[in-house]
């Protein structure tokens, strides 16, 4: 197998939580040893329940927080310990797609600004004109009228607007794409052509991207492997094909259990069955196994043991349980 584009290896990320006046802060494993593996050309879903640790572990990747423990690489350089100047530099080839695309662009900055900013920060030779006809041809890939590079932001739908973003993200053509829930924000009729655009614009591009969303549906389409992950720990890593067709871990079973289906009895059933419960605080995470108390086939050694991520199953998967395989 090609070697990794970005790896991961046991990266914590941690948040100190003031619990009373008078107690000292507790600490928060908002993501707790966490191990990934990103491949040229892969698109790698990662999905688990609000709460789990997805966006903090983007952030990680991105340097916008700060890691307690483990590496992060990419392209074989160390992202943990490098300087701002080193990160500006690692920018041309890791770059991000947020949540909430009206919330990420500047409202006093017209599209061709916004779209072309990147390049005038690390293109500074190029010429006014040379930056604005790549904007245009950029504009053109996502399906924006070049004509409105001179339109501000409000003037764009919400689809549109996440159209701006993704041409901002990928005009100095990166190498590794993160995409934190790039879709839950939009209305579902345009989620989907959000989506395709991704795909297509991956294939054209040969993008690498960790796909951030809690909808499996749309993780499905765009993913190539899935990674799920419950109160800051992976749980279960598989082809997105063998995982969606046999999950292993009794969470993602459940979760995809929890997909709705047009049957509102179903789905009902279906889910008081697989997923009980809250999740638990990150404060206060159970012993042993995080998921054994919403587990139905939990039992004592689950109290106990933490199991580890295992290949299972010959290696069609890995999972962190101690009853899978
Ligand atoms: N800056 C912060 N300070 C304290 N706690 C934080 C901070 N950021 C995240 N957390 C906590 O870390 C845990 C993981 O949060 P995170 O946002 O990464 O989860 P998520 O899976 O992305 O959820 P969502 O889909 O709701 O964004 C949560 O318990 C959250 O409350």
């Amino acid at each position: 197998m090609s070697r990794p584009l970005l790896s991961l290896r046991q990266v914590k990320v941690s948040f100190p939580i003031a619990t009373g006046m008078l107690s000292k802060p507790k600490t928060l494993h908002a993501v707790n040893g966490v191990n990934l593996d990103l491949h040229p050309g892969e698109t790698l879903g990662v999905v688990g329940e609000s709460g789990c640790g997805k966006s903090t572990l983007a952030r990680a990747i991105l340097g916008l927080v700060p890691t307690a423990a483990g590496s992060i690489s990419l392209l074989g350089k160390e992202l943990t310990t490098q300087s701002s100047g080193d990160w500006q530099r690692t920018r041309r080839d890791l770059q991000v797609v947020f949540q909430d695309p009206l919330a990420a662009l500047n409202p006093r900055m017209t599209v061709g600004e916004i779209i072309g900013e990147p390049l005038g920060v690390h293109e500074p030779g190029l010429t006014k004109e040379a930056r604005r006809e790549r904007v245009r041809a950029m504009m053109k890939r996502v399906g924006l009228l070049p004509n409105q590079i001179n339109r501000y932001p409000h003037e764009f739908s919400g689809g549109q607007c996440q159209r701006i973003g993704i041409a901002r993200a990928l005009i100095l053509e990166p190498k590794v794409v993160i995409c934190d829930e790039p879709v839950s924000a939009l209305d579902v009729s345009i989620q989907a052509q959000i989506v395709n655009l991704l795909i297509k614009l991956k294939h054209e591009m040969q993008l690498s991207l960790v796909f951030i969303a809690h909808d499996l549906a749309v993780v499905r389409h765009i993913s190539d492997r899935v990674m799920v992950m419950y109160l800051g720990k992976v749980v279960e890593v598989a082809d997105a094909e063998e995982l969606y067709r046999k999950p292993r871990h009794p969470y993602s079973r459940a979760l995809l259990s929890a997909i709705p289906v047009p049957d509102p009895d179903h789905e009902r059933e279906r889910e008081s069955k697989f997923l009980r419960g809250e999740l638990p605080s990150p404060l206060n995470p159970p012993s042993g196994c995080a998921f054994r108390t919403r587990c139905p086939i939990a039992d004592a050694k689950c109290a106990q043991d933490e199991p580890g991520l295992r290949s299972v199953d010959g290696g069609a998967a890995h999972a962190a349980c101690h009853y899978v395989g």
